[in-house]
């Protein structure tokens, strides 16, 4: 089975800067990619490659997947819609019965914990841990086979950042997308991942590819926090992250 997501000896400049070049990559199907690496590494670029929001500069990128959704670290949610409008956008887009949006998206917000209460507020009625949660929502009602995550939760809490990965890990077994990640917390990575890409700050290039032991959702709290020790003293890890983000 081919790969829903390759990329082939990409590159990409920003006002002549070159960012990477020859960047190659496979997500493979219901498998999760985390890509780590510092500030400016080019993480970002290459997940808007993926998502087909940004044009490569050079290389190939191959998608096969039937429908994709992203969540952003900031929700964007629209605020002259409810939180179940809200939710139900995407759901709108392709054309769905106005009754089955609101059933699906009613359905997945309360999946992710908000209230019935909640779903006629506006987003300024609504917390920012709330927002976080109908974007999330919002993206899993598409029923998506291919999900990128762009810091996801790198601006909630540490509770609420926890709980929302485990939706996350809970959603990606029993629906079995695929996933491209950006963060700059190992922790997260190590926890939701399948596979680490850690990107060097120089040239966007791969200065380390790690597979994870077991499934994301298997890994004990125990085997998280040793595997982040571990690679908190590895050379790799070592340069890539300041102290303020390996304590994360
Ligand atoms: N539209 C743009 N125009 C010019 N330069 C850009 C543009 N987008 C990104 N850059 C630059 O490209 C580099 C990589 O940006 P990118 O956002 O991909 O990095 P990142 O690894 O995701 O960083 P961060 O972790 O800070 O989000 C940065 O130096 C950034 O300033």
């Amino acid at each position: 089975m081919t790969a829903p997501l390759v990329f082939s000896r990409v590159g990409h400049a920003f006002l002549g800067r070159t960012l990477f070049e020859d960047f190659d990559l496979a997500v493979e199907a219901g498998e999760t990619v985390a890509l780590i690496g510092p500030s400016g590494s080019g993480k970002t670029t290459i997940l808007q490659i993926a998502a087909g929001i940004l044009e490569p500069a050079k290389g190939r990128v191959l998608g096969a997947w039937r429908r994709q959704a992203v969540v952003f670290q900031e929700p964007r949610l629209v605020p002259w819609m409810t939180l179940l409008d809200n939710i139900a956008y995407g759901l709108a887009a392709r054309g769905e019965p106005r009754a089955r949006r609101r059933e699906v998206a009613a359905r997945l917000a309360l999946e992710m914990g908000l209230e019935e209460a909640d779903l006629p507020k506006y987003p300024t009625e609504l917390s920012g841990g709330m927002r976080q949660r109908a974007g999330v929502a919002r993206a899993l009602a598409v029923d998506p086979d291919m999900l990128f995550l762009d810091e996801p939760f790198s601006a909630t809490d540490v509770g609420l950042r926890r709980h929302l990965q485990n939706l996350l890990i809970a959603a990606a077994r029993t629906r079995g997308f695929s996933g491209l990640l950006v963060t700059h917390d190992l922790t997260e990575a190590v926890r939701i991942a399948d596979r680490l890409l850690v990107l060097s700050a120089l040239d966007g290039r791969i200065a380390a590819c790690h597979t994870l032991p077991g499934r994301p959702g298997e890994r004990s709290e125990r085997m998280v926090f040793e595997q982040v020790e571990a690679w908190s003293r590895d050379p790799v890890f070592g340069e890539l992250f300041s102290a303020r983000e390996r304590r994360r």
